[in-house]
């Protein structure tokens, strides 16, 4: 966590430099940003006239240290829409600071993204989930963030945002019912819901104790990403939008003799992804179209 006495990481200093360096990288001005969760790198793979930057060369980023986070940024176009995808992100469970995990965030508002499309796999604690579902996040509990293990703890920078930013419209309303009409006109919708994501820091899956409690407190699916870089996102006037594959349904029976593994997880987002890949192409298509209010910024896009 930043105090005032251990200076921040990630300052707007930091980020600024590292927008620089990317704006001198690229000609793209992307606007919309995808981060790709886990074995989900292949959403990037349609877009046109690509360019890769591994993380490793762009100063400040954090490196991916997790298998099927490839570590790098892609910027293209999709539908004739400036975009940049990460293929991979950062996790808590990592060593990062939520600081670091962040920090791409703010380096896209710093670019001129307006519209971030955050992705998952997450493990389905609705019995109405089946593997391979896709649930358009509704709301999110931080539960490492009741713990103070939160981004916007620490010094707040105005230029990024205000002290204490309204959470209760997260996931724009407007983007999520545009996301949910295109996965009807598409055929999906028998297995497409809305539902409220967990975060938890991981790295190991949960007991079934922890799963009881996760359900009783009102969370669809759990998983160990997302949050920080939502918060982080509406915090600084992005419009959000958050698609969750359900990867594995998680275990609250005893009986089960079913267990959860990483491999099995990039498994199943590798064989589902073709179909988040259609909803994201038509939703990136569309998604200008659609106006939304920021709460914390009532004149931002
Ligand atoms: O980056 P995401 O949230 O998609 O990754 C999930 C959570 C863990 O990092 C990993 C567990 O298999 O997948
Ligand atoms: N915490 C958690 N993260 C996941 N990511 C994918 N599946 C799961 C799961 O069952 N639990």
């Amino acid at each position: 966590m930043h105090t005032k006495e251990n200076s921040c990481c990630c300052s707007f200093d930091d980020c600024k430099l590292t927008t620089e360096w990317l704006l001198s990288m690229t000609r793209h001005r992307p606007k919309i940003a995808i981060v790709c969760g886990s074995g989900l790198g292949l959403l990037a793979e349609t877009a046109s006239n690509k360019q890769d930057v591994r993380y490793e060369d762009i100063p400040n980023f954090p490196v991916s240290t997790v298998p099927g986070h490839e570590g790098r940024l892609v910027f293209g176009h999709i539908k004739g829409k400036s975009c940049v995808f990460m293929q991979g992100r950062f996790h808590l469970y990592e060593g990062y600071s939520l600081c670091k995990v962040t920090f791409p965030v703010r380096i896209f508002k710093l670019m001129g993204v307006e519209t971030i499309i955050v992705t998952n796999a997450s493990g389905g604690l609705c019995q109405d989930f089946k593997v391979g579902d896709i649930m358009v996040i509704k709301d999110h509990i931080n539960l490492p963030g009741f713990a103070g293990q939160h981004p916007l703890c620490g010094p707040n920078d105005e230029r990024f945002g205000i002290r204490f930013p309204c959470m209760s419209d997260a996931y724009s309303k407007a983007l999520r019912k545009l996301a949910l009409d295109i996965t009807t006109e598409l055929g999906y919708s028998n297995f497409v819901h809305e539902g409220v994501y967990c975060m938890v820091s991981g790295p190991n899956f949960e007991t079934i104790a922890e799963a009881r409690m996760l359900q009783i407190l009102g969370s669809d699916s759990v998983g160990m990403s997302t949050v920080p870089e939502v918060t982080v996102a509406k915090h600084c006037g992005l419009r959000v939008l958050g698609l969750s594959l359900i990867t594995n349904k998680v275990s609250l029976d005893y009986s089960r003799e079913e267990k959860v593994n990483h491999e099995e997880v990039l498994q199943i987002s590798k064989m589902r992804a073709e179909m988040l890949k259609n909803v994201l192409i038509t939703f990136i298509a569309r998604c200008h179209q659609v106006e939304t209010i920021n709460t914390n910024y009532p004149n931002a896009v």
